[in-house]
């Protein structure tokens, strides 16, 4: 039995650090059948299998570069291709993040199950540089932790398997700046691309405890009921 009146069928867009993982596990706690794909994650089990994608990735990453479109392109079209059905709800992190990924997106899915809601989280960037440098995470599942907002019960070591945490290659202030940087050149088309689809919506707080209720509030009203 679906939780939703009508597929949801979400892309979080938000800059490094604005909280797209923790929506995503928030909303994964309320809605169990819901697909969620992040591009990070997947690029970091690429680069942990040491896949030629992978091998091609860190040095991106590790320079704050976004990894060019046909390979990311590539990567997630596979992972939807493969996981997605007509009547699927899933949501999006990270992927698209250029215009041309969202264009090629949007042709791939146009016969099928097309984003029907795009979501920026719109956060103060000045609060977000003190996060990722307090971010530490679990590779292998992609959980989130953070010292200051949701510190491991105990530290360093992941809630679930008890494996040890590790601090993301691209999380350090100056990698950051390029990461923003480059956020903020892409996001202006991408936003238009989407509100000109009318499926844009924006949702501000500078916390993910004040962002989370209005996207509850959102998705409840407007996919479950
Ligand atoms: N202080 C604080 N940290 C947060 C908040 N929301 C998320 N974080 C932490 O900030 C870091 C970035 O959050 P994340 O969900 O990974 O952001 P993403 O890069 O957009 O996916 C992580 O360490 C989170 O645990 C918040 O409202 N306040
Ligand atoms: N859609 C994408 N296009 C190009 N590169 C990507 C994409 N998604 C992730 N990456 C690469 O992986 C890195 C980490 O992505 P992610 O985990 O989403 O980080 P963030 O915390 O910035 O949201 C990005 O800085 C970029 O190098």
């Amino acid at each position: 039995m679906s939780s939703f009146a009508r597929p949801l069928r979400l892309l979080l867009l938000g800059a490094p650090g604005s909280g797209k993982g923790t929506q995503t596990s928030k909303l994964l706690k309320k809605y169990s059948d819901v697909l969620a794909i992040s591009s990070g994650d997947l690029l970091r089990q690429e680069i942990a299998r040491k896949s030629t994608l992978g091998q091609l990735s860190s040095k991106y990453i590790a320079e704050g570069k976004l990894i060019p479109d046909e390979h990311i392109t590539k990567l997630i079209s596979n992972y939807l291709a493969a996981e997605l059905t007509p009547t699927s709800s899933y949501l999006l992190d990270g992927f698209p993040r250029t215009i041309n990924q969202g264009r090629t997106l949007h042709e791939s899915l146009k016969q099928g199950p097309n984003l029907n809601l795009v979501v920026e989280l719109d956060v103060d960037q000045n609060v977000i540089l003190d996060r990722i440098e307090k971010r530490w995470v679990h590779t292998g599942s992609g959980r989130v932790y953070n010292l200051d907002y949701n510190p491991p019960k105990v530290p360093f070591t992941d809630d679930v398997t008890g494996e040890p945490l590790s601090k993301r290659v691209d999380d350090t202030r100056e990698v950051f700046s390029k990461r923003l940087e480059s956020y903020n050149a892409e996001l202006g088309p991408l936003k238009d691309f989407y509100n000109d689809l009318g499926i844009l919506e924006t949702i501000s707080g500078d916390s993910s405890d004040i962002i989370f209720p209005k996207l509850a509030k959102f998705i409840e009203d407007n996919y479950v009921s």
